[in-house]
C-alpha cells in the first residue's frame, strides 16, 4: 500500500468524535483517551495534543494521555506534552491512569502495572469507598549520568551533580538526574526569586547541550524532609506540578547533601504537596493524589 493511501487511511481512521476524561494529579491536568474502547491514529497523536490543550480553541490542559492495551502490563500509557512532543515517563499522569483504570473495572487489583516508553511501572492505588483517593508509584531507580540525560558538552560519562551550566548571562550549577525523562535541578535561596520564566525556555529547549530537551526544576531547601519546587516543564511550560520532577528534586537534594536518602520528603509544589521516598534499594517512590475533573465528548475542533 502506497504511503498516500496509507496517510488517507490514517487520516480517516480517527472518529469525528473523542470520549474523553479530564483528570488532574495536584494541578498537572491531561485529557486521557482511553484508546481500549476508540481506535486512535497514531500519526495524529501529536495534532491532537496540541488541539486539546488549547484552552480556547480545545479542551484546555497540559497535554494528552493515551491508554492503550499492552502485552506487558494492564495498560500502557503514552504521554503528549502541549506542543505535542512525546515523553517517555509522567508522574501524575502515571497516578490518574491507575485510578482511572482501577475506577472503570478494567484491572481488578490493587497493585499492578503500567507500560510507558521509559518501562514498566508498579502502581498501588489507595482506595476508600470504592473510590482511588492517592496512589503509590514506583518511579524506578534514577539515571545519574550525562549519557541517560542525555547531556553533551564534554562531561560525557562523568555524573552530573552541581555541573555549571551558563545560562542567561550567568553561570548556575544544575543537577541532572534521569526519571525515564530529562530533568536539570537547581538549588535556589527564595523560590518565590527563582528565574523559572528565563532558564526555563532557554534550556527546555537547548538541543545542542540537551539533544532530547531538558524539565527544568528549582528548588529552595526548607528543612531536612521538606523541599519547595516549581518547574518549567520540557513541552508543556510553567505546571501546577510534576511528578517525575519532584523525584528529580528529591534525587538531586541528597545528592546535594542537603537531604537523607531513606528518608520520606514533603515537596511543596504550586499545586500541592507531594511525598517522594528514595530508598536505600535504589527505588524512588512518589506518594500523591489523583482526581478526576469531568468526562465529555471533543468534536474534533469541527
Ligand atoms: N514534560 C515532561 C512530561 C510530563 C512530566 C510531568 N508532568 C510529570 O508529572 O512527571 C517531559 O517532556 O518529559
Amino acid at each position: 500500500m502506497d504511503s498516500a493511501f496509507s496517510l488517507y487511511l490514517e487520516v480517516r481512521e480517527m472518529p469525528a468524535q473523542l470520549s474523553f476524561t479530564k483528570m488532574h494529579g495536584l494541578g498537572n491536568s491531561y485529557i486521557y483517551v482511553n484508546g481500549f474502547e476508540q481506535a486512535l491514529s497514531g500519526k495524529r497523536l501529536p495534532e491532537l495534543a496540541r488541539n486539546v490543550s488549547d484552552p480556547n480553541t480545545g479542551i484546555g490542559a497540559d497535554g494528552l494521555i493515551v491508554m492503550a492495551p499492552s502485552e506487558t502490563a494492564e495498560v500502557k500509557m503514552r504521554i503528549f506534552n502541549k506542543d505535542g512532543s512525546e515523553a517517555k515517563n509522567c508522574g501524575n499522569a502515571l497516578r490518574c491512569v491507575a485510578k482511572y483504570v482501577y475506577e472503570k473495572g478494567m484491572v481488578k487489583n490493587t497493585t499492578f502495572h503500567i507500560e510507558t516508553l521509559s518501562g514498566l511501572v508498579r502502581v498501588n492505588v489507595h482506595v476508600v469507598n470504592g473510590t482511588v483517593d492517592e496512589v503509590t508509584v514506583d518511579m524506578g531507580t534514577p539515571k545519574l549520568k550525562s549519557s541517560d540525560l542525555p547531556m553533551t558538552g564534554g562531561t560525557t560519562e562523568k555524573d552530573l551533580v552541581s555541573v555549571p551550566i551558563e545560562v542567561d548571562g550567568d553561570t548556575a550549577l544544575m543537577t541532572g538526574v534521569s526519571m525515564g525523562n530529562p530533568h536539570g535541578v537547581f538549588f535556589v535561596d527564595d523560590i518565590e526569586e527563582a528565574p523559572v520564566k528565563s532558564y526555563g525556555p532557554i534550556l527546555a529547549d537547548h538541543h545542542r547541550l540537551f539533544p532530547e530537551g531538558l524539565n527544568v526544576e528549582f528548588v529552595q531547601v526548607v528543612n531536612s524532609h521538606e523541599l519547595q519546587f516549581r518547574v518549567w516543564e520540557r513541552g508543556s511550560g510553567i505546571t501546577r506540578a510534576c511528578g517525575t520532577g519532584a523525584c528529580a528534586a528529591v534525587v538531586a537534594a541528597v545528592l546535594n547533601n542537603y537531604v537523607e536518602q531513606g528518608k520520606e520528603i514533603t515537596v511543596h509544589l504550586l499545586g500541592g504537596d507531594m511525598k517522594i521516598f528514595w530508598s536505600n534499594e535504589g527505588s524512588v517512590y512518589m506518594r500523591g493524589p489523583a482526581v478526576t475533573i469531568c468526562e465529555g465528548l471533543y468534536l474534533m475542533g469541527t
